[in-house]
């Protein structure tokens, strides 16, 4: 695998609150990586820190060859960010937003760029449109396109999809996956699991610490759980039931099915049989979610 990013033992505090710790991580090259885990995990900070927007405390990294302490401003310019608090010019056109950032930031050819960049996310029917009347998916696609008007290597993305609707969601994505396509390293933090999935590669932080990182499938694998899906009357009371159970480690009910998950398959199997023949009981794919939601339990204070 080719890494752009590098990050070997890096810690951050802010006062007295230390909230990256010993965060070692490599980023791979032309993928999406995405950043999960509960709000106030350290996803931000770590991602900044790592596009050297950040100075971190301790520890080593490098950027497209770059260290993150020394060389910062090198790094800069090959960094697109789209905050989540990115916000366009409501009483401009889409055109007329873009055309400014790259005024402002003296970008080299900026009409042939914004031309080629409304192209690029379909926005032409739009860009004579103020961007106070765009719906949220179409804001979220020019900001897009205003973070990668300078031509970054890398970009990232915080929580870039939040309040945005289904569709324009999996719109975007699209859009996201183009851009990887096209050689972009992207980062991109979210808290939705279909999004997760989406990812090429995946790093889980709790609490200023990496849980896990891999690939969707390696994550899941490493958790070692066993998942088994069961149909039948008064699923809420069973689950409560199996909740008290030793070998069952989480239940979830989803589209009229149970889904109970354990560490052991023989245990779990054993006492899933006991259950009247009312209910069919089948062994399923353990996801994303029930892995991490066990990460989750491994590491919540109790
Ligand atoms: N500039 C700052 N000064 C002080 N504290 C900060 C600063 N930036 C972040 N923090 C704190 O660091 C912790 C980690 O924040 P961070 O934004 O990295 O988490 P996150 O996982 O991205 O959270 P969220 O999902 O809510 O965006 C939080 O407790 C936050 O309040």
């Amino acid at each position: 695998m080719d890494y752009c990013i590098r990050l070997e033992k890096i810690n951050k505090s802010f006062k007295t609150k230390h909230v990256v710790k010993d965060l070692t991580l490599d980023i791979p090259r032309g993928k999406i990586t995405g950043f999960l885990g509960p709000n106030g995990s350290g996803k931000t900070t770590s991602m900044r820190m790592m596009c050297g927007l950040l100075r971190p405390d301790s520890g080593n990294g490098s950027c497209f060859g770059y260290d993150i302490f020394r060389q910062r401003e090198k790094i800069k310019p090959l960094i697109g960010y789209m905050t989540q608090s990115f916000t366009l010019w409501e009483n401009l056109s889409v055109k007329e937003n873009l055309y400014f950032l790259a005024k402002l930031r003296n970008i080299p050819n900026a009409r042939r760029q914004v031309a080629r960049l409304i192209a690029r996310f379909n926005l032409q029917r739009f860009d004579n449109v103020l961007t106070a009347h765009l719906s949220g998916g179409w804001r979220q696609r020019v900001s897009l396109a205003a973070s990668i008007l300078h031509s970054p290597k890398v970009i990232l993305l915080d929580e870039p999809t939040a309040g945005v609707d289904p569709y324009a969601r999996r719109e975007f994505w699209k859009v996201l996956h183009e851009l990887s396509n096209d050689g972009m390293t992207i980062l991109v933090s979210t808290h939705y699991m279909d999004e997760a999935e989406r990812c090429h590669h995946l790093a889980w932080m709790s609490y200023g610490r990496l849980l896990a990182a891999g690939t969707a499938e390696t994550i899941i694998r490493s958790q070692g759980l066993t998942t088994f899906a069961v149909r039948g009357p008064t699923l809420t009371d069973l689950e409560c039931a199996l909740g008290e159970l030793e070998p069952v480690e989480q239940t979830v009910i989803f589209s009229g099915t149970l889904y109970v998950t354990g560490k052991d398959y023989q245990s779990l199997h054993r006492a899933l049989q006991q259950l009247p023949s009312a209910y069919a009981i089948e062994k399923t794919s353990t996801t994303l979610e029930d892995s991490f939601a066990h990460l989750m339990k491994k590491v919540m204070p109790s």
